[in-house]
């Protein structure tokens, strides 16, 4: 007999960041987690998160929209239903409730967790088992300054704790930061891959002169450069350009890779367990991106461990992962809220080992950046 749901706890976390993170629609000095706990009839705990960017600045859903999605609505229909039966779970939310995405995340997140508890695996095993147990992992320059992230990247690959990175921009006029970046790659040279975020900053004419000055200074790779509603303009950019485009904020789920793929791009797509509703279901998105020729990146809301962890276990079950990925959240935060952190070593980071996700809480840290 599985056990069933006894609590569904969602917990505000607010954490410090090592320095302030510039994006194009915001600039980050905090950042805030919700930290789902979910308990079972049989005294086992599982554990999600779920995480965005600058409140409302980045998405839908803010952390407070998903404490209360998930107190107020999700909570009574998981109560007292057996905690294994996550296809019947997930169906029920989704006919009670639209979008969300952040919030299943979360939950599926902690059944996982709860999951591979009871069966004393690791998370990964519940989905055919880990393929990697060392995943690569870039760094985003992000400080605003130019010397500032030259200095920081030159640091980060003598640790050899990274050797790829990503800049934001898009919050400055076009030749600014297109000075800024060919900088900080002719700085870096070869040693390192410099990619862009421009965070659906720019309109078409200005992506398409953005993208040839980015690949005449050599940058492998340009993130979402328009909004994410235009699927039209990504397809055109993606033909015009040698330089790929990757897909972030345009796409959540498995349908928006194939409509965005039948509109006719070709790239790569930023697959985050958040955007997609769990660690399932992104793994069926990149299920039809690699139908589609389209490559692999795994991606983050600047998760803390826990939903970096539960992206690492989905992660390291995809057999190519064309671009790496930018598992680093928890690396921005001033501080952890769990007993064991991630080991991050020789430009990347090494899957959790160990039941479920393979992380257990800190109560006294956690207690003492719950918000109150
Ligand atoms: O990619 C985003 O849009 C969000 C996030 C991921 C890494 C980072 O620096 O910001
Ligand atoms: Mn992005």
């Amino acid at each position: 007999m599985s056990a069933t749901i006894e609590s569904v706890d969602a917990i505000l976390v607010d954490i410090p960041t090592i320095r302030p993170h510039q994006l194009s629609m915001t600039t980050m000095g905090v950042q805030t987690m919700v930290i789902v706990r979910i308990k079972d009839s049989d005294g086992r705990e599982g554990l999600g998160e779920a995480t965005t960017i600058g409140g409302l600045a980045y998405g839908p859903e803010s952390p407070e929209g998903i404490k209360l999605t998930i107190d107020h609505y999700f909570k009574p229909q998981l109560l007292g239903q057996p905690a294994d039966a996550l296809n019947t779970l997930r169906v029920a939310l989704n006919r009670s409730s639209r979008g969300n995405n952040l919030a299943k995340s979360a939950i599926e997140t902690a059944l996982l967790d709860l999951f591979g508890k009871r069966l004393n695996q690791p998370l990964a095993a519940l989905l055919g088992g880990a393929l990697h147990t060392h995943l690569p992992v870039l760094w985003t320059l992000a400080s605003g300054d130019t010397q500032r992230d030259i200095d920081e990247a030159k640091q980060l690959i003598a640790e050899r704790r990274h050797c790829d990175f990503k800049l934001k921009i898009g919050s400055r006029a076009l030749m600014d930061d297109v000075r800024h970046v060919a900088a900080i790659k002719a700085a870096l040279g070869d040693q390192a891959s410099v990619r862009v975020d421009v965070n659906q900053a720019w309109d078409e004419a200005t992506a398409a002169r953005g993208m040839a000055e980015l690949q005449a200074a050599g940058i492998d790779l340009v993130e979402q450069p328009t909004p994410l509603k235009d699927f039209s303009a990504l397809a055109r950019l993606s033909a015009k350009f040698h330089i790929p485009i990757l897909a972030d904020e345009s796409l959540a789920d498995a349908t928006d890779m194939y409509n965005l793929a039948a509109a006719g791009f070709s790239g790569a797509v930023a697959l985050k367990i958040a955007k997609a509703g769990g660690p399932l279901r992104v793994l069926e998105q990149a299920a039809v991106a690699r139908a589609a020729g389209i490559g692999l990146y795994g991606g983050t809301m600047l998760e803390g461990t826990i939903g970096t962890a539960a992206s690492l276990h989905a992660w390291s079950t995809l057999e190519t992962l064309h671009w790496g990925t930018e598992m680093f959240g928890p690396l921005l935060m001033k501080d952890d809220i769990v007993v064991q952190p991630l080991k991050f070593h020789d430009n990347g980071v090494e899957l959790p080992t160990g039941p479920g996700l393979g992380i257990e809480i800190d109560e006294d840290k956690l207690a003492r950046y719950q918000r109150k």
